[in-house]
């Protein structure tokens, strides 16, 4: 498989390289060059297969001239062996068509880990081929980080420094990732928002000398690894619930649109979905652009929903390429205006594109609330408020009332223990692998959020190419 880039002018790579090279050197997203397809028949056999399984069958066409299926299933086991339901993605049912896939089954409660879990593993197997080490910059609004963190704490071949927004985390966030005692973790609060701390990752890999100096490589979503790996439990959750014999849909909180693309890729694949709701907090970038075609970046609100407080989506690029007609060197002038005047129109192509399965609904502090009661009343769920936003939405949808509607619950209730207590009344506890949280010592950089002061902390710490 050949992966190209959004913006039309970086070479073509295979997967390994696309995996360690993280962003493209035009400043693009990688994408396969083709969707693969399963057929009705395939995703007949996925039902009954363990999660691992699934994972090797539906990857293994995304990963070919990189690994072995054999390999591939190696990885899979070893990445997700650490999870802490035998399901890995469970599904919760919460009534007669509402359901939670619980994604936060992981060492860091966030459905994060489903993939960085698997991305820890491949960069160990790409960097053991190569004699190579790699410097992981990455940006995090409180999930992200923690999850890469744990991922690659400890190895020896990666360096990872990871900027999140001062104060804009919650506490249990910020702990997982500033308690972790590894000397190749390097953790950094800049002054600024999350689009603040992404943008100065971006400015990174942009800056051609820097990147090939300390050799770049990215965590978030703009690498493509992580959203393959995501594209499994899409999969996985269909199946149990009637596919390919019928079609779900699927409501998701978004913020950098890594999740939500990963089900729109399983669709491409032939997955029967019937819609995939982009379900926005009043952050609302993506519901502005898929309801009125405006991509215009308002400022950033903190909300009870830290993880998406996003106004700048990297991976909403990957859609306009690809249902705008994958013409990269006009997306590239497209993006480079949206860089300049922080505002975009969707073209017409682009639009319908998206129209024929994205809807989105925009989510405030009062539809959070309700969702998370009506989970509490309805079904004795106690849910995150980023799976509530999702909830809400899912209520919300327009689709045939005989399909299941899947609600992705992001993170785990005790992340964000203080928003659960107001909404429902009760206090989550933080689970076992988590447990001792409060009692580990914190250790982080505060940093402007300047290019100059970033780069000047890297270069100091980081490993330069031999
Ligand atoms: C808990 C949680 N929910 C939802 C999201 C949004 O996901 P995405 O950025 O892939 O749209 C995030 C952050 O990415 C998150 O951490
Ligand atoms: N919500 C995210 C923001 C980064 O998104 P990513 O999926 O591109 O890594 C977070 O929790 O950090």
């Amino acid at each position: 498989m050949q992966y190209v880039s959004t913006r039309g002018s970086a070479p073509a790579l295979g997967f390994e390289d696309v995996t360690l090279a993280g962003l493209a050197s035009d400043g693009g997203l990688y994408v396969p060059e083709s969707w693969p397809s399963f057929s009705p028949d395939d995703i007949r056999a996925l039902a009954g297969l363990s999660y691992v399984e699934t994972a090797v069958r539906v990857m293994a066409p995304f990963v070919t001239g990189s690994l072995g299926e054999e390999e591939l299933r190696e990885l899979c086991e070893a990445a997700y062996g650490r999870f802490s339901h035998d399901a890995v993605t469970p599904l919760v049912q919460l009534d007669h068509r509402h359901w939670l896939l619980e994604l936060f089954h992981g060492p860091t409660l966030a459905f994060k880990d489903v993939a960085l879990q698997l991305l820890g593993e491949l960069f160990e197997r790409f960097l053991s081929r190569r004699e190579d080490h790699l410097t992981i910059v990455g940006a995090t609004s409180g999930d992200t980080g923690s999850a890469a963190i744990d991922a690659v704490a400890g190895r020896a071949k990666v360096d990872i420094f990871m900027l999140h927004p001062e104060g804009r985390v919650s506490d249990v966030q910020r702990r997982q990732m500033t308690t972790v005692r590894a000397p190749n973790v390097y953790n950094i609060a800049i002054d600024g928002s999350f689009d603040d701390a992404q943008a100065l990752v971006k400015a990174m890999f942009n800056d051609a000398d820097f990147s090939r100096r300390f050799n770049l490589s990215a965590v978030n979503s703009i690498n493509w690894a992580r959203l393959m790996a995501q594209v499994v439990y899409y999969f996985y959750a269909a199946v149990r619930l009637g596919a390919p014999e019928r079609p779900v849909a699927f409501s998701v909180p978004t913020g950098n649109f890594g999740d939500v693309f990963a089900g729109y890729v399983a669709a491409q694949m032939g997955l029967p979905v019937a819609r995939l709701m982009v379900a926005t907090n009043v952050n609302d970038i993506l519901h502005r652009a898929l309801s009125e075609g405006d991509y215009s970046q308002g400022q950033v609100v903190p909300t009870a929903t830290p993880s998406m407080d996003i106004q700048v989506s990297s991976n909403f690029e990957r859609l306009l390429f690809d249902a705008g007609g994958r013409d990269g060197k006009a997306l590239a002038q497209q993006m480079h205006g949206f860089e300049a005047s922080k505002a975009m129109r969707l073209t017409n192509a682009q639009r319908d594109g998206a129209s024929k399965l994205f809807a989105s609904t925009r989510v405030d502090a009062d539809g959070m609330t309700m969702a998370m009661r009506w989970a509490y009343d309805a079904a004795g769920q106690i849910i995150d408020p980023h799976s509530a936003i999702g909830l809400a939405a899912a209520r919300a949808m327009d689709v045939d009332p005989s399909v299941p509607v899947v609600t992705l619950a992001t993170a785990h209730a005790a992340k964000f223990r203080d928003a659960v207590e107001r909404a429902t009344g009760t206090r989550p506890p933080l689970p076992p692998r988590v447990g001792d949280l409060f009692a580990r010592e914190e250790s982080y950089a505060k940093l402007p959020g300047t290019f100059e002061a970033v780069t000047a902390y890297v270069a100091e710490r980081a490993t330069p190419r031999a």
